[in-house]
Parts: C-alpha cells; sequence; structure tokens
C-alpha cells in the first residue's frame, strides 16, 4: 500500500502530507503499518522491529495526528530515549515531521532543566533522558499531569537496573488517567514485557520480523583473532584488503576507545572517537589533532575562535592544568560540543571511521555506514544486534565483522545463534559451544597498544 492511500485514509493533516513526500517516505514500512492505527486508535503497544525499520516515525507520526494543534496548556507527549544523543536525534525528526506547524518541541538539556521556568514552558512534545526528566520533575517541579502520550524509546534499556527508578519516576509523573504509553525497539526481552505490562492499559504486542533478531540487511561475519595484538593485525588488515568508509568501531569502553583511536590517528584515515565521558588530557590532544586536520567545522563561532586559537597553540598537559575558571568552563563546553560534533562530523562524512563505545551503539541513524566493526565482542545478543544495526537501515545493505579471541569464547554462542537466525554463515563449532546464562560478557582486555614494553630493571 503506497503512502498516499494510508495518508487518506486516517485523513492526514496538509503538512503532514507534505513533509512525507520531502523526505522521500513513499510507503510505510511494516512496523508503521502496524503501530500507526493501533496509536491512533488509542490503544497501547509493545513494538518490536528491527533496527533501522522506521520505528522513530511509526510513534512521532501519531502523536503529531492526535495532538493536532499546538497548545499551552502544558507538556502533552513525552520520548525517552536513553542516551543524550537519541534523544537529540529524535527531537531533530520530531521537527522535521513536523515543519510548517508551530508544535513546541522541546528537547529537554541541562541548560534547560538549569534556566527554564517550567510553568510558562510551552511545549507540546518533550524529549529526553529519563535522567534530565527525572530531575526536572524533582528539582524543577515539571508538570507531567496532562501528558497524553508516553513514549519508551529503546525500551530494554530504559528498563535496565540504571535507568528504571528514573522510568520509573516518570511514569508516575505522567498521571492523566487516558494516557497512552508505548515501547519500541529492536529487542525486547520477555522479561521486559512482564515488566511493562505493570504499567500498561491492556496493550497489544507488535513484532515485524522475528522477535530479538538482527537486520536482514546486514552480512555478518566472525573472525577469529586469536589475541589482542592479533585484533589491531586484523584490522590494519582489513583496512588493507578493502577499506570502504563510513566505518564504526565498537569497543569495550571509552579507555580502549582512546586507544584505539591513538593507535589509528597518524593513519591516513580520517578518524575519531565517541564515549561517555570525554574529559581528560588525551580528549585534548585529539581535539588539537582534529584541529590540525580542519575536522572542527560543527562549532558555533564564538565558541570556534577561543577553542581554536587555545588548541592550536596548546601543549595539552599544561591546558589540562589550567588554573583559569573560564578556561574550565570553556574546556566543558568543547567536551560536550566535542562528542556531538564527533557524532556530526561522521553523519556529514567528514570524518570516515568512528570509534565508540555502547553509547552510540543504539538508536543512532547512520543511513551511509557500509560497515560495523565489533572490535571488541559485544557484552549480549541485545547488544551485538543494536551495534551491528547502525548499518544496512532504511532498505541499505551493510557489513558487520565481528572479532573475536578466546576471552569471547563464553558469549560466542549467543552471537552465532543470532546470525544464523538471519541466514548467515557461522563456524559449526561455535554452535556447540555450551548455552550461557544471561551476564553481561565484559572480560579483562590487555591494553590496545603497539608500543613496545619497557620492562623495569
Ligand atoms: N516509510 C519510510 N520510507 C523510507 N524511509 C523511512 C521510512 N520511515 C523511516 N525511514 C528512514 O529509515 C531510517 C531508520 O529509521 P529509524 O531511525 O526510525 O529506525 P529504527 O527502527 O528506530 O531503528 P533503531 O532500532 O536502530 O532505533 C531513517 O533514516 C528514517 O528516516
Amino acid at each position: 500500500m503506497n503512502m498516499s492511500l494510508v495518508l487518506n485514509r486516517y485523513k492526514c493533516r496538509r503538512y503532514l502530507v507534505r513533509n512525507l513526500a520531502e523526505l522521500g517516505f513513499k510507503e510505510p514500512t511494516p512496523i508503521q503499518r502496524q503501530a500507526i492505527p493501533l496509536l491512533l486508535s488509542g490503544r497501547e503497544c509493545f513494538a518490536c522491529a528491527p533496527t533501522g525499520s522506521g520505528k522513530t516515525l511509526a510513534f512521532v507520526f501519531p502523536i503529531l495526528m492526535k495532538l493536532k494543534h499546538a497548545s499551552k496548556d502544558g507538556v502533552r507527549a513525552v520520548i525517552l530515549c536513553p542516551t543524550r544523543e537519541l534523544a537529540a536525534q529524535t527531537a531533530r525528526e520530531c521537527k522535521r515531521l513536523a515543519k510548517g506547524k508551530k508544535f513546541y518541541i522541546k528537547l529537554l538539556t541541562k541548560q534547560l532543566v538549569k534556566g527554564a521556568d517550567f510553568s510558562k514552558l510551552p511545549c507540546d512534545i518533550l524529549i529526553s533522558t529519563p535522567f534530565r526528566v527525572h530531575v526536572a520533575i524533582r528539582k524543577r517541579k515539571l508538570d507531567l499531569s496532562r501528558v497524553e502520550y508516553l513514549i519508551l524509546d529503546e525500551s530494554d534499556k530504559l528498563f535496565e537496573l540504571g535507568l528504571v527508578k528514573q522510568v520509573d519516576s516518570v511514569v508516575k509523573a505522567c498521571s492523566n488517567p487516558a494516557i497512552v504509553r508505548s515501547l519500541f525497539s529492536a529487542t525486547l526481552p520477555d522479561s521486559v514485557q512482564e515488566l511493562a505490562r505493570s504499567i500498561m492499559h491492556d496493550a497489544i504486542r507488535v513484532v515485524v520480523g522475528t522477535k530479538n533478531s538482527a537486520s536482514e540487511f546486514v552480512k555478518q561475519k566472525l573472525i577469529f583473532a586469536g589475541s589482542e595484538e592479533g585484533k589491531l593485525l586484523a584490522l590494519r588488515q582489513s583496512f588493507q584488503e578493502s577499506l570502504n568508509p563510513p566505518i564504526l568501531i565498537f569497543v569495550q569502553n571509552k579507555e580502549r576507545a582512546k586507544d584505539l583511536y591513538n593507535e589509528l590517528k597518524f593513519e591516513d584515515i580520517r578518524a575519531d572517537v565517541v564515549h561517555a565521558d570525554l574529559s581528560d588530557v588525551q580528549d585534548i590532544q585529539r581535539i588539537v589533532l582534529n584541529t590540525s586536520k580542519g575536522i572542527f567545522t560543527h562549532l558555533s563561532a564564538p565558541l570556534c575562535r577561543p577553542i581554536k586559537s587555545t588548541a592550536m597553540r596548546a601543549d595539552p598537559r599544561s591546558l589540562a592544568g589550567s588554573s583559569q575558571m573560564s578556561f574550565e568552563s570553556l574546556l566543558f563546553d568543547i567536551f560536550l560540543i566535542e562528542r556531538e560534533n564527533a557524532v556530526d562530523n561522521f553523519r556529514a562524512g567528514k570524518t570516515w571511521l568512528l570509534i565508540a563505545t555502547d553509547v552510540i551503539a543504539r538508536g543512532m541513524d547512520f543511513k551511509g555506514v557500509n560497515c560495523v566493526i565489533n572490535y571488541d565482542f559485544p557484552d549480549s545478543a541485545a547488544a551485538y544486534i543494536h551495534r551491528i544495526g547502525r548499518t544496512g537501515r532504511a532498505g541499505r545493505t551493510g557489513e558487520a565483522i565481528t572479532l573475536y579471541t578466546e576471552a569471547d569464547a563464553p558469549c560466542l554462542r549467543n552471537i552465532a545463534n543470532v546470525m544464523k537466525a538471519s541466514g548467515c554463515e557461522v563456524p559449526d563449532h561455535a554452535l556447540l559451544l555450551r548455552k550461557q546464562k544471561w551476564k553481561k560478557h565484559r572480560p579483562h582486555r590487555e591494553a590496545i597498544s603497539t608500543k613496545p614494553v619497557v620492562e623495569e630493571q
């Protein structure tokens, strides 16, 4: 069924028809076909559909349809996302879809929480992380009692231990008895469904494809690298054989992200790194290096000038030790902006290779990514599905390469099963390994470095 038939059937507003046409969306994706009518009819749903299959539009479209017009009557819809990057992307998507209609779509940032008078803030759709909304409710008396729609995007992540209390606080604050709540993710374990059922009204389960499976558009490959050292060799070899940027490389933690960046930064590849906490000397060195390569283009003019001039003449160590307050706050801004820039530059094709932790493994929509490399084995099958789902989006094809060593054997079968289910070749021995209980796989790994180790006398 093509998009205009669907839009006619739901008496879609003209601005939406125009915006969908501008975005080039010719027909609804399977999840949109199923979830949109449900939400429009006021039913709640748990939706599970593959990565890159258009879940964002599946919940934003019905919200815009139902809200009809902008109002100054307090917050009417809340979308929770597990990371700021994803919240920012979702806010951008909402605005693109609402273009031409004066809806108040707000991304709740730290600055906004500090500065806004929530009693006067016009807001139709509020988008943020559970933490920010929770703080705004507790400290700034954000009133969510009129919220008509609450969406938990990447809901299985939101129900993980570190976030569930904050999510609970937001759910409680959205006290309107007529509220419609919905959950969306590419992975929805039964345990999360059970938990979610306790807060939902007779929700309908919508599953597209096989539940908890990888995107069919991604060609997946496992490579045994022997050791940590072998991984670096395997990576360099794969670059030599065929470098097909943009490439996204996932590692286990921020230290490893920085170490891998240090190994690759002098190669002839425009590389960058993103993780949850950009804040030390190495980060400053990276800013200096990127400045010299001209990868600095997204900063606003007022920030760009002082940062550029400081970074260009900087000895990074003396910079980090600077006692000037203004410089510290400037640095803080740099790091926040740099984290966003790393993502934006990669999105815009200014960097070819982005080294990342799982902070951008979920939801981020990088349309053109050709290859995802799991330099470090993911910590669960769900993490694997989301990481490799950064490629093969919106009907395009992509490739995923996962390096492993003996240390990864305990989790190998889980990943091999996901690969087999999506029709990829898997070594037989991986499928014969013992089944592991659910537990995050984070083995100790030797540092990533080719520098010779000088032994102490
Ligand atoms: N009907 C459509 N036709 C063509 N492209 C679409 C359509 N709907 C969405 N898209 C595009 O598909 C891409 C993926 O959409 P989206 O980010 O919503 O995926 P997702 O299912 O939420 O993925 P993830 O599980 O990784 O978060 C986006 O670039 C979006 O613009």
